[in-house]
Parts: C-alpha cells; structure tokens; sequence
C-alpha cells in the first residue's frame, strides 16, 4: 500500500548549516507515529517539513492525493492567550478552515463541536475562556478543534508537554483511541515512557533518523545513547518499557553536600 505522506531523503536548515538531513519518512494511513529526540534534534522542523509549511532544500515531500487535509495541533506553549475565545469558538475555527467561504457556524457545526468536545471528556467546558483552562484541557481543545476539520491525518507538536504524568497518560490513551477509530497520527514528544507505552512506531531522531520501528526494538541503550548522545538506561518491567537516563555519579557527588563524621548537616536557611 502507498503512504498517505512521505518525505525523501529530505534535508532542510534554516541557515547555511542544515537542521535536519537526509529525512525519509513514510506515514501510511491508520498508523500512529511518535518523533523523539533531545531539544534541537529538528523535531518540529520534521513535522512542519510534513505539514508542508516548510520546503525540502533537498529531496522531496510527497502526498497521496493533493487534497490531504492534516489537523494540525500546535504545541500550546506558542499560543497567545490574550485573545479572548471561548472553547466552542475556538473549535468552531476549526470548521472556518473545512468551509473558508462561510464564515459563520452552522447549527450542525455547533453540534458536531458538542460530540467532538464530548467525544474528548471536555464538553462541559463548552463557555468557559479557554485562557482559563489547564494544560491538559487546552491541549484537548486545541485537538477538537483539529478534528472538526475532518483531518485525513492529525499532526501534534508536543501534545504532553507542561502536563502531570497521568493527564499526559490521558491525552496519548485519548489519541490511541482515535487512532483505533482509524486516524492516521503523527506526534512529537520528549515523554519516551509514555510513547513506549501507546504508540506502536518510534522515529528517534537527531539532526536525522538515527532509528525507527516498534518501541521494544529502537528503545534500546544503544539507540538510545546515539540519539540523545547521554547515557542511557532501558529497564524491562511487568512487561513495561522504562527508559531513564543513567544518573552521572559526579553530577550528584557536586550537588551534595559531603557529609561531615559526627556532625548532622545543617538544616538549609529559610525554610521552617
Ligand atoms: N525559525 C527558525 N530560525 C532559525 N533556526 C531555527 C528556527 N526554528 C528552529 N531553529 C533551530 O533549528 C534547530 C531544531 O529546532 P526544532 O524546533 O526543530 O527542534 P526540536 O527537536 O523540536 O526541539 P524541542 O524539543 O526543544 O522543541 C534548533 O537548533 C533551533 O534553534
């Protein structure tokens, strides 16, 4: 079967120097991608050459079809806030883009934003200001509105970035869900447990494709280690893949303090 999308042999910088080199990456239809790798390996430089909002220097981007639609859901840390939106406004922006000659919602809009806000756990949010919501909440509305595009394909930047463990837990079991439903998924993210833990192929990545495949065959220590060029340490457990950085004995030998025989330490000022 053809991809829906493809990069190949792909090389982009923004200056002189290139950022990310000789990418290929095929996205077929159904499956549900993760791209990991240290801050500055081009993570977003790879998804924005996908989104086609940045062009190959050399190689080329590649679509099945002309009129792919990819849902695109920024990460939330660039967006401003100072606009003020409800939730369902700023989902219905997402039906803007499906009709851009008809600017104002359609009843049948409002209620598909209902489901989708249903759909996502956060349809009692429908009013609020999205500036008043959680990270994990904005993350969910920024994703509704994606999916009221009617996306061939979803694209996130960093869709667990700045939130708790579990809401993490939940937007990539949220997005494993969607992808069961039939969407095609391609995320980035820096939470490798998780990814391990619900997404079925890995790209690690670092200036370029240093691996991919399922989780248990590219999170080893050796891929690991080249990709993030750190010291890592893969542990099997309860048939969970953990994957930590080995802690640098010197690094912990400078931040403690040495501990003087028969005297306690001294309890740090300032605190009660
Ligand atoms: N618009 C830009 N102009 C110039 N350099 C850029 C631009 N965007 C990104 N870069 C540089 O390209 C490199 C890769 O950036 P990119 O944002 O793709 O990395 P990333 O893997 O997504 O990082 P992070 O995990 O921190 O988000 C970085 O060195 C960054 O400084």
């Amino acid at each position: 079967m053809d991809p829906l999308l493809e990069l190949r042999n792909v090389t982009f910088g923004y200056g002189r120097i290139p950022t990310v080199r000789n990418i290929s990456l095929h996205i077929h239809e159904g499956q549900f991608v993760a791209i990991v790798g240290p801050s500055g390996a081009g993570k977003t430089t790879v998804l924005k050459l996908v989104l086609g909002l940045l062009s190959p220097q050399q190689g080329e981007r590649w679509c099945a079809r002309p009129s792919l639609r990819i849902g695109y859901v920024p990460q939330i840390e660039t967006v401003d806030w100072s606009f003020p939106v409800t939730v369902e406004q700023v989902v219905l922006m997402g039906a803007v883009r499906r009709a851009p000659f008809w600017p104002w919602p359609r009843r049948g809009d409002r209620e598909q934003a209902q489901r989708i806000l249903d759909q996502l756990g956060i349809g009692a949010l429908r009013t609020r200001h999205i500036r008043d919501l959680s990270g994990g909440q904005q993350q969910r509305v920024f994703l509704a509105r994606a999916l009221m595009a009617e996306p061939d394909m979803l694209v996130l930047d960093e869709p667990t970035a700045g939130v708790d463990m579990q809401t993490a837990e939940n937007i990539l079991h949220l997005l494993a869900d969607l992808n069961q439903q039939g969407m095609t998924i391609l995320l980035t993210t820096h939470d490798l447990n998780t990814a391990a833990a619900h997404v079925p192929w890995i790209v690690c990545l670092n200036e370029t494709i240093i691996a991919q495949g399922p989780p248990h065959a590219v999170f080893t220590e050796e891929i690991l280690n080249r990709t993030y060029r750190a010291d890592m340490m893969v542990i099997h457990h309860e048939g969970l893949l953990i994957v930590q950085q080995r802690p640098h004995p010197h690094t912990l030998h400078d931040i403690l303090p040495t501990p003087v025989p028969g005297h306690p330490p001294e309890e740090s000022p300032g605190e009660e």
